[in-house]
């Protein structure tokens, strides 16, 4: 399987990926892309079917392209992603057995996700809100998403229903007109709170108070609606400004005994049934006795950092949007921690003024975007060489070629990839890497 969820065969000799075709399976496949070194296929029937062929449940599954795993089952998708882990630390760190465990999944792999963030647009004179389906401009409705959790499912219909009684002006990307561009629905999982954040072109949003009049009749379960203004032609969702519509800025959320509150941009976990499970994971490998210094790398709101706090001497966090690092620190008022300090700035940039003023972390814990760590970061890390890295990533691929580099000083003990997105090729994994000489 590709890392996309394709399966991977051959034609002739020819490499093909096929989306929808699984190992061990023959199928027909109409070739649609030729590349130098593989071609692409469309499939169009299964030959010869595998056992991990399951009925897909949801009704859009063949146009939707957001999840691209509901035709496995889901022990094979779980062992799937074990597979896409191990690849690239054989490949990129050179390990002959990579240390990776069995993934860690869900009992109800459902229903799990927090938050929907989704284009608004008029189709075929009905308002859509869903994805854009892979590779077109063909919008696909997904307001009744299976792996949404029912609460944004139903935001998300009702702000629907709502714009097209009210004649809401919607963007129109084409020509960069129009006024509400995306609609993103959280809610907190242990609270019940829900924030809806319209995404706006213009400042001006019209029949904006009829709006939020009637969302908030509807849905009694709103505590939180902002509006965020994006003018820019952009794929990017959110723009700089955010405006409170009605009720509170923020939403509560609780991990465990931490205590969240969440802005509309900061970045939070997507699926807090496995969140502990993965932050579980870091506290395991960092093994705190409390006379730790450790740094929360790419901190976020906090999360990690505040998890790992009781056990800690102290924790030092750094995030590069500041949104995130002011929910960091009022996170850890309201959850009582006062040994853990945020920053904002480049983890790359911060942790070399750290290293500067004395600052010798045990622990550093890295939870970068897809791109992974930055250069300078690794070079850093290798530098100040603390005893153990707990590298929390969402990217096999870039773990593999960080690890090949922090390899020169660091063993990689053990790799537990967490199944935080079923249904989906996307893969979180927790690694362990410890100094070589310790
Ligand atoms: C995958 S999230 C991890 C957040 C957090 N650890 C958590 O579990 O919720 C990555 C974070 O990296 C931040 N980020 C991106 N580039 C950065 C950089 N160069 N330096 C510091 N933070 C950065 C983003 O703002 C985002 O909050």
């Amino acid at each position: 399987m590709g890392i996309n969820g394709e399966g991977i065969g051959y034609a002739e000799r020819q490499v093909i990926f096929v989306p929808g075709a699984l190992p061990g399976e023959q199928v027909v496949a109409e070739v649609v892309k030729v590349e130098q070194r593989h071609a692409v296929g469309k499939l169009i029937r299964v030959k010869q079917k595998s056992k991990d062929r399951v009925e897909p449940p949801c009704a859009v599954y063949d146009q939707c392209g957001g999840c691209t795993l509901q035709h496995m089952s889901y022990q094979a998708q779980l062992e799937m992603k074990r597979e896409l882990v191990r690849e690239p630390l054989s490949r990129y760190a050179g390990l002959k057995k990579p240390p990776v465990e069995p993934t860690v999944g869900m009992a109800d792999p459902w229903g799990y996700r927090n938050k929907a963030q989704l284009p608004i647009v008029e189709h075929k004179g009905e308002v859509v809100v869903g994805l854009f389906q892979a590779g077109s401009h063909q919008i696909v409705d997904v307001s009744g998403c299976a792996v949404q959790h029912p609460m944004t499912n139903r935001i998300v219909q009702e702000v629907r229903d709502i714009a097209k009684e009210l004649g809401i002006s919607l963007y129109q990307e084409k020509v960069h007109k129009g006024e509400l561009r995306t609609v993103v629905a959280r809610v907190g999982f242990e609270t019940g709170q829900c924030q809806l954040t319209l995404v706006t072109r213009t400042r001006e949003l019209s029949r904006k108070n009829d709006l939020v009049k009637r969302i908030v009749e509807r849905i009694p379960e709103i505590t939180s609606i902002m509006q965020n203004v994006n003018p820019a032609k952009t794929s990017l969702i959110f723009g700089d400004e955010t405006i409170p519509l009605w009720g509170t800025g923020d939403i509560q959320e609780r991990l465990g005994d931490v205590q969240f509150s969440l802005s509309p941009r900061a970045f939070f976990q997507l699926n807090p049934e496995q969140t502990p499970k993965l932050y579980n994971l870091v506290a395991d490998a960092a093994e705190l006795t409390g006379k730790e210094v450790v740094v929360d790398a790419y901190c976020g709101v906090g999360t990690i950092g505040l998890w790992l706090a009781p056990k800690a001497k102290e924790v030092h966090g750094m995030d590069i949007t500041p949104e995130a690092i002011a929910d960091a620190k009022r996170n850890a008022k309201m959850s009582g921690v006062d040994n853990a300090r945020f920053v904002v700035g480049a983890a790359e940039k911060i942790l070399v003024d750290w290293m500067k003023q004395g600052l010798r972390p045990d622990v550093v814990v890295v939870d970068p975007p897809r791109t992974g760590l930055h250069q300078d970061l690794i070079e850093a890390l290798l530098k100040t060489a603390p005893k153990r890295i707990v590298y929390v990533s969402c990217n096999p691929s870039t773990l593999g070629k960080d690890c090949g580099q922090l390899g020169k000083k660091y063993e990689i003990k053990k790799v537990t990839p967490v199944d935080m997105f079923p249904q989906t090729a996307h893969v979180e994994c927790c690694s362990l890497l410890v100094r070589k000489d310790n």
